[in-house]
């Protein structure tokens, strides 16, 4: 089931009737990672269930709120809780927010996720900056932008091969360098697979050979949706923990240690963001 631009409409200008921030930056937040919306000043909080048309939260460690306020004085909306494929929605439902912000005036989105590591070198707590995506479910013509293309939303085919803004990239590194987090700073490409099911050690070591740093079970749909209407991404995962590539290994890829890893690193990822939101005010990157 896909949504019409004015059902979206309808949503935003719903939003839009109930406060007066008008946020430029929309933030997403991974699973466990939703304190990033507890940073946002001058509150206005709006339960999922409240929202028309949008869907609801299922996962433990998102909650499903969407916060207005602002972040260092800019104005942001931050999703408290995400949606995703194995929830059972349709993929336009999953990314039907996305296309929410844009209609509320947001130009640059920032995503955050929980992800396995498939990258030898990177070890659990690592915060891995986004480069570039591998989207598995789209291989099998499970494509956001399936279906009918409203042109005032974007065009047709859409361009992927800039989908990750590089300026963003960079002032992340920069950003993260000086927060002193050189030691667990990374950058990489993040495979999206449906869930819930982990996966198996087959399916890790053929990801990693494919070129895969990180894996996990949302962002990239919803970073299709954002650079086909035309808004600016940044996405950083959270390496929660090592996907199992080894039949001699004893881990087990499990939901808790996702959450947990999630809170040990929370408040470094939040004053990166926290900073990086400053600072694309400082560079005044909007375009
Ligand atoms: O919403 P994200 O991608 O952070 O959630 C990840 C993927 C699964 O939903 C869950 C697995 O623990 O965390
Ligand atoms: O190992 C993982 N695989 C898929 N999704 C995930 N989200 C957190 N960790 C993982």
């Amino acid at each position: 089931m896909s949504y019409t631009y004015e059902e979206c409409k309808a949503t935003a200008d719903w939003l839009m009737a109930q406060t007066d921030i008008r946020p430029r930056i929309g933030i997403v937040c991974g699973s466990g990672l939703g304190g990033l919306a507890n940073l946002l000043k001058d509150q206005v909080v709006f339960n999922y269930r409240d929202i028309p048309n949008f869907p609801q939260s299922t996962v433990h460690g998102h909650a499903g709120r969407l916060v207005f306020g602002t972040l260092k004085g800019r104005p942001c909306v931050c999703m408290q809780g995400r949606f995703h494929l194995y929830e059972g929605y349709p993929i336009q439902k999953i990314t039907l927010p996305i296309r929410i912000f844009k209609l509320l005036g947001v130009d640059t989105v920032i995503l955050t996720n929980a992800a396995g590591g498939l990258n030898q070198d990177f070890k659990v707590g690592d915060i891995m900056i986004m480069k570039d995506h591998i989207n598995m479910p789209g291989f099998a013509g499970n494509n956001p932008l399936s279906g009918p293309n409203d042109e005032r939303f974007g065009t047709r085919f859409p361009c992927m091969s800039d989908a990750y803004d590089r300026e963003l990239q960079q002032l992340a590194m920069e950003v993260g360098q000086e927060l002193g987090y050189g030691d667990f700073l990374r950058e990489g490409v993040y495979c999206v697979l449906s869930g819930p099911s982990f996966e198996t050690i087959a399916e890790c070591r053929m990801l990693h050979r494919l070129g895969a740093d990180a894996v996990g079970m949302s962002t990239v749909h919803e970073v299709i949706v954002a650079r086909h209407c035309g808004m600016r991404v940044f996405a950083l995962s959270l390496i929660t923990n090592q996907a199992v590539m080894d039949y001699d290994s004893e881990e087990k890829a499990n939901h808790e240690e996702v959450l947990q890893t999630g809170k040990q690193r929370s408040e470094q990822l939040e004053r990166l963001v926290s900073t990086l939101v400053t600072r694309i005010e400082h560079n005044n990157i909007y375009a």
